[in-house]
């Protein structure tokens, strides 16, 4: 969807929990065109200095819901346990047209009918933190009720982020969610865990820190500009013989290696992403 669409819609986009990703959120579309006027941020919980800003830049926040017209979009952005609380609060916003983009985890569609009611075109998403930069995955799923605009609409407000990826089988998204949605902490981790293993083969603690966080950056910005493979990339840094081999010996290892802890790690969350569905 153009710039246009996000500045023309009929409605109001309504903002449920402004925190880290609704927040990122709510900048993006702005920066895209969406009038600050069509923004409404429902928190109650916003710091008021954050809220006053908000609303010197036009943003309504938490007007009272009597006054709000019907919404082109409802963005469900608080965390997944506060949801059966905070849902049904905003369910009478929702008129004929307006679409309701969930970004929480776990929480299903049905989830979400119950709620809304079986009418109700629903959309259940999970973006990631780098949306604060524009670099955001989205993997999303559309309930059986939403017309091909309302999902170019959820599109539009999702790329304000970063790609989004569509897909058909909601049975797919906690899976989804354990890779890209949790990722960016798992590459974060993975900074962190270098930086703490350069201390202990004996680098001072802030060079050590300072050349793993430029490496995982710089590793992530290639993959970005390279169109090869990552085995490819990886095989690139590995001389034979080398410092790289002795080092792959141990982290590609069948049973304890990187690939068996990640594999644990992603059914880990895909675990929790099922118990979060309520
Ligand atoms: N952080 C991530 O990496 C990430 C990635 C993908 C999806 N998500 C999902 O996004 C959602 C928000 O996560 P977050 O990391 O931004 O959390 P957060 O704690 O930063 O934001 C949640 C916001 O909800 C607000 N809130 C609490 N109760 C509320 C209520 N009754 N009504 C309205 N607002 C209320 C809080 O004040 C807070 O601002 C979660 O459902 C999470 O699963 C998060
Ligand atoms: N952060 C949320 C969580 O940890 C959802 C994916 C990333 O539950």
């Amino acid at each position: 969807m153009s710039e246009s669409a996000l500045k023309y819609l009929s409605g109001p986009v309504v903002l449920l929990g402004a925190g880290k990703m609704g927040g990122a959120m709510l900048e993006g579309w702005l920066k895209l065109g969406l009038s600050s006027d069509h923004a409404i941020v429902l928190d109650p919980h916003m710091p008021a200095e954050a809220a006053e800003a908000l609303a010197a830049r036009g943003v309504s926040v938490n007007p009272n819901l009597d006054t709000v017209s019907a919404p082109s979009v409802i963005l469900l952005a608080v965390k997944p346990q506060v949801a059966p609380d905070a849902l049904p609060r905003v369910a009478p916003l929702v008129k004929a047209g307006t679409v309701v983009v969930s970004i929480m985890a776990g929480r299903t569609l049905s989830f979400m009918t119950d709620i809304f009611g079986a009418d109700a075109a629903l959309v259940r998403s999970i973006p990631n933190t780098p949306a604060a930069i524009g670099r955001g995955v989205s993997v999303a799923v559309a309930g059986p009720r939403v017309s091909a605009a309302q999902r170019d609409l959820a599109s539009a407000l999702l790329s304000a982020i970063g790609i989004v990826e569509w897909i058909e089988d909601e049975a797919l998204m906690d899976a989804a969610t354990a890779v890209s949605g949790s990722g960016p902490a798992y590459a974060f981790l993975l900074a962190e865990a270098m930086a703490q293993a350069g201390i202990e083969a004996g680098l001072p603690a802030e060079l050590s820190h300072r050349i793993a966080r430029a490496t995982v950056a710089g590793a992530g910005a290639l993959l970005d500009h390279s169109d090869l493979p990552a085995a490819t990339l990886r095989q690139n840094v590995t001389s034979p013989g080398g410092t790289t081999a002795a080092a792959l010996a141990v982290l590609m290892h069948e049973e304890n290696g990187f690939g068996p802890l990640l594999t644990a790690a992603i059914a880990a969350a895909t675990k929790r992403g099922k118990e979060l569905a309520g």
